[in-house]
């Protein structure tokens, strides 16, 4: 059990049919596994605006607007974390791996060919049932 609590803002970006994944470093936390892109909420952020200046950063995309989609939290075995999740459909730029990460366009039914955190469970039940 851990006391620390990390809490993330994650997009699901969707264009036409197709989410935009990408792999996480080996170095990272979850390494080797695919995510949605996002990342580490700084004190006084919104989760909007961690949102806007993570996909920014790591997949070069500028975003308008977001709809929340859920929020979880999930214990690993050494930290916490409570996951922001937002669709993501109204954006500027190509989405990349702006920070070298592998990445993929993917219909909602591939989506079970990666591997993601355990974590990501609930987002990929919640994807489906909303049909997002
Ligand atoms: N971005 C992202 N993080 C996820 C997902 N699922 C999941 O468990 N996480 C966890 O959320 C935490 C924070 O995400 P992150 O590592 O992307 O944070 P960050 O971009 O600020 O990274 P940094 O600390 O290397 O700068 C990690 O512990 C990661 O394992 C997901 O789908 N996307
Ligand atoms: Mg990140």
């Amino acid at each position: 059990m851990t006391s620390i609590i990390v809490n993330v803002a994650v997009g699901v970006i969707k264009k036409n049919n197709a989410l935009f994944i990408c792999k996480r470093a080996n170095d990272q936390h979850q390494g080797g596994l695919w995510e949605f892109p996002g990342g580490k909420i700084e004190a006084g952020e919104s989760v909007f605006r961690a949102l806007k200046r993570e996909l920014q950063e790591e997949i070069g995309i500028t975003i308008f607007s977001s709809s929340e989609l859920l929020t979880i939290k999930h214990d690993y075995d050494d930290k916490t974390v409570k996951l922001n999740v937002h669709v993501v459909s109204n954006f500027s730029g190509e989405a990349h791996g702006a920070e070298g990460q592998d990445n993929a366009w993917v219909s909602i039914d591939e989506l079970d060919n990666y591997e993601f955190p355990a974590a990501n469970v609930d987002i990929i039940s919640a994807i489906k049932a909303k049909y997002i």
